[in-house]
C-alpha cells in the first residue's frame, strides 16, 4: 500500500510522493505520524542541501521531532499496542559500541538518526520504528508535545551535564527552541534563577513568560555587566550556551563564577571563537560539550504528564504537511521559535 512522504530532492525543493508502506520488522512498530516539529538543522538541510559532512545525495525525508500513533506492532513487542500514542526517540544506535556499552549511546558513531543523510525522517505518513525508542504518551500529554519532547530532550541532557540543581543561577544564552528547553529544564531541575539571553525581544518575552527571573537582550546591553548586576559581582553557577553565536562562546568564561561550569550546545558557523583559557584556569572552571541526549524520553514524559514543564508555549505556528514548504519558509522568521507540522489522516 503507498503512502504519502515529502521528499528533500535538491535545496529549496520539497516533492510529494508516494513511498510503499513500511511493514514492521520483529521489534518493530509501525507509527501513524500525527506531529513533527521543524528543527534549525531541518531548516539548513531544506535551505542548503547539507550540513557539514552530511549532504543530501537522494531524496530525504525530514523531521526528526515526531509523534504518532501505533497501527501496527511488529513479533517480540509486548509493551505497546494499536491505539497507543507514542514519542519517537530518533536516534537509533548501534547498542553494540564501547560508546553504546559504557551507556554513552549518544555518542555512538554509528547511530541511524532521522533526517540525517541518508537516513530518513518522519515527514511521511507512516515510520516503522524500533519499539525500544518509542515512548508510549499518556492521556494528558498531546502529540505535539510527544513531538517536542526531542528538544526538550537536548535541555533535559545539557541540565544534567551541567548538574544544574537546587537554587543554582543559570544563565542560558540564546532563547529559541533549545534555550527554551533549558531553561524548563533547569527550572524543574531546581534551578532558582534562571537568565537568559538573546538578540530578538519577543523570544526573551517568551522566556520571562516561561520564567526566566530576568533577560538580557545583548543588542542593546552588556551581558557581563547585566550578569555582574543580578549576581552582585558573582557570576552565575553554570552557563549553558545555546545560540551558537560566537560572541556569546567567547563571553561563557567571563559571566561563570569562580569553580563554576560551561555547557556548550550550540554549534557554531565558525571553527577558530577564542576561548580564554587562563580564565579557564584562573576561575578552574568545568566547560563540557552536551550532544543531542540519551536516557531522557522517559523523564521528559514524566514533566509533562505532571505539568511539572509546559512545552506548547514555544510553538508559534501550525500549518499541514501539505504546505510543507510554506512551513519552512515560515519557520525562519526571526520572531519563530518553532514551527509543528500537522499530518492528516489521509
Ligand atoms: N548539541 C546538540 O545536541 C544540539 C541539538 C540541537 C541544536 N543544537 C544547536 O544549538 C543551537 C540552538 O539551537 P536552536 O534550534 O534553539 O537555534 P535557533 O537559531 O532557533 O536559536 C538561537 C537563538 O540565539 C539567538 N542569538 C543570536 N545571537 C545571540 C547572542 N549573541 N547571544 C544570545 N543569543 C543569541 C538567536 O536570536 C536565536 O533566538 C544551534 O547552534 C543548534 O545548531 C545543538
Ligand atoms: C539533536 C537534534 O535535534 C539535532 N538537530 C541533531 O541532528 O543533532
Amino acid at each position: 500500500m503507498p503512502m504519502h512522504v515529502v521528499e528533500l530532492t535538491e535545496p529549496r525543493n520539497f516533492e510529494h510522493s508516494k513511498r510503499p508502506r513500511p511493514t514492521p520488522n520483529s521489534g518493530e512498530v509501525l507509527v501513524q505520524i500525527r506531529h513533527v516539529g521543524i528543527c534549525g538543522s531541518d531548516v539548513h538541510y531544506f535551505e542548503h542541501g547539507r550540513i557539514g559532512d552530511y549532504v543530501v545525495e537522494s531524496p530525504l525525508i525530514l523531521g526528526h521531532e515526531s509523534a504518532g500513533e501505533v497501527v501496527e506492532v511488529g513479533s517480540g513487542v509486548d509493551h505497546l499496542s494499536p491505539g497507543d500514542r507514542v514519542s519517537l526517540e530518533p536516534g537509533i544506535p548501534c547498542g553494540e559500541c564501547a560508546r553504546c556499552r559504557a551507556g554513552t549511546y549518544n555518542l555512538c558513531p554509528d547511530v541511524v538518526f532521522m533526517a540525517t543523510p541518508p537516513d530518513d525522517g518522519a515527514f511521511a505518513e507512516f515510520v516503522s520504528w524500533d519499539a525500544d525508542f518509542a515512548y508510549r504518551l499518556p492521556e494528558p500529554v498531546s502529540t505535539r508535545a510527544g513531538a517536542l519532547c526531542e528538544p526538550l530532550s537536548v535541555g533535559i541532557h545539557a541540565t544534567r551535564r551541567g548538574e544544574i540543581g537546587l537554587g543554582d543561577t543559570v544563565l542560558v544564552t540564546g532563547a529559541g527552541p533549545i534555550g527554551m528547553m533549558v531553561l524548563k529544564a533547569a527550572r524543574a531541575a531546581g534551578a532558582s534563577d534562571v537568565l537568559v539571553s538573546d538578540v530578538v525581544p519577543s523570544k526573551l518575552d517568551r522566556a520571562r513568560n516561561a520564567g526566566a527571573a530576568t533577560t538580557v537582550n545583548v543588542a542593546d546591553e552588556d551581558l557581563t555587566d547585566a550578569v555582574a548586576a543580578f549576581t552582585d559581582g558573582e557570576g552565575v553557577d553554570v552557563v549553558v550556551e545555546a545560540s551558537g553565536a560566537a560572541a556569546a562562546i567567547a563571553s561563557t568564561t567571563e559571566v561563570v563564577r569562580r569553580g563554576g561550569t560551561i555547557v556548550c550546545i550550540g554549534l557554531s558557523q565558525n571553527d577558530d571563537i577564542p576561548i580564554a583559557t587562563n580564565e579557564l584556569v584562573d576561575k578552574e572552571l568545568d566547560l563540557r560539550g552536551s550532544f543531542r541526549f540519551r536516557n531522557t524520553y522517559h523523564t521528559a514524559i514524566s514533566l509533562l504528564e505532571q505539568g511539572a514543564i509546559e512545552v506548547e508555549d514555544i510553538i508559534d505556528f501550525e500549518m499541514s504537511m501539505r504546505d510543507l514548504t510554506a512551513a519552512f519558509e515560515r519557520a525562519q522568521e526571526p520572531d519563530v521559535c518553532k514551527g509543528m507540522v500537522e499530518l492528516p489522516s489521509e
